[in-house]
């Protein structure tokens, strides 16, 4: 029998992953949806065809909650949930920081709780999804996670532990592309490019090169020594980018997001 799966706050991520269970075969009879305007809901209706429900609807009706709404709002939610929520639910957190202790605290006793960290990605099928259980998550809670977030790209289990960091490389991962491509199509207009070549080319060379890091096996220092001829134009630009420090910076960065997410585990932000 399918069971049934609500998402609870469809903003950005949860949207993604909604229409990603759609594309995956999921009927839409046994998906729910919650938000706090009307006109989101009516939105997602009629983008959908979904029904949109309460949150105290959804948590008596769905066998699966995922919850996916910001890290600050989650305490109002639980205290709204808490008492709906039959302890055979299973509970599922997309927010980043918000601990599986956190969520339980505010639920029945012994409800399975699972810790998710998915990225943008699942829009088009190549998300990363890291999955971690709770105290009371069994290896089928963590199964049927896996099943509904397979579905819209990769999975990967780690130490709940592991989180904050995993939250830091691959939930904001995707940002940092996005970024880097921004700062190169703009010098590529500084070296007298149109915008739109200049965005076709660092495009297909991301692509390209995302490709390849995925499918040849190959370490990224080989693939990158492969591009750099002796005396020729990649190490020159090497040589800057060491020297401005974006080794550096890029550590940093992840350190800084990695250090953002244990803030938020108190859900106040
Ligand atoms: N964006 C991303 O790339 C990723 C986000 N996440 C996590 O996903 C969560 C959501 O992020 P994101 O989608 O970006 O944020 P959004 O603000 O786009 O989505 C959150 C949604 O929840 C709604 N909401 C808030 N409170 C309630 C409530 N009590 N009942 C129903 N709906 C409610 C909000 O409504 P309203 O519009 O009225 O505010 C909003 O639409 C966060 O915890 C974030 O950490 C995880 C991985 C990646
Ligand atoms: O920026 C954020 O807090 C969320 C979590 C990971 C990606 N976006």
């Amino acid at each position: 029998m399918t069971q049934t799966v609500a998402v609870l706050g469809t903003g950005k991520i949860g949207e993604a992953l909604l229409s990603g269970m759609i594309r995956a075969g999921w009927p839409t009879a046994h998906l729910l949806v919650t938000t706090r305007r009307a006109d989101r809901a009516e939105e997602l209706r009629t983008r959908y065809g979904v029904e949109t429900v309460t949150n105290a609807e959804a948590a008596k009706r769905a066998d699966t909650l995922i919850l996916a709404v910001k890290p600050q709002d989650m305490g109002r939610l639980l205290d709204e949930l808490g008492p709906h929520v039959a302890p055979d639910r299973l509970v599922v957190s997309a927010a980043a920081g918000i601990t599986t202790a956190f969520i339980e605290e505010r639920l029945p006793a012994g409800a399975p709780v699972v810790r998710v960290m998915p990225n943008t990605p699942v829009l088009v099928d190549e998300g990363m999804s890291v999955i971690s259980a709770g105290s009371h998550a069994t290896g089928d809670h963590l199964a049927h996670t896996e099943e509904i977030f397979g579905g819209v790209g990769k999975t990967l289990r780690v130490p709940e532990s592991q989180q904050d960091a995993a939250t830091a490389l691959s939930g904001s991962g995707p940002a940092y592309f996005y970024f880097l491509v921004e700062a190169m199509t703009d010098a590529g207009i500084l070296l007298g490019l149109p915008r739109a070549q200049a965005h076709d080319l660092i495009v297909q060379a991301a692509i390209g090169a995302a490709v390849m890091l995925r499918d040849s096996g190959e370490h990224p220092v080989k693939l990158r020594e492969a591009v750099t001829s002796p005396a020729g134009t990649t190490i020159s630009a090497i040589r800057e980018l060491e020297n401005h420090g974006v080794r550096a910076a890029l550590i940093a960065a992840l350190e800084a997001a990695r250090d953002r997410s244990r803030e938020l585990a108190t859900g106040n932000g």
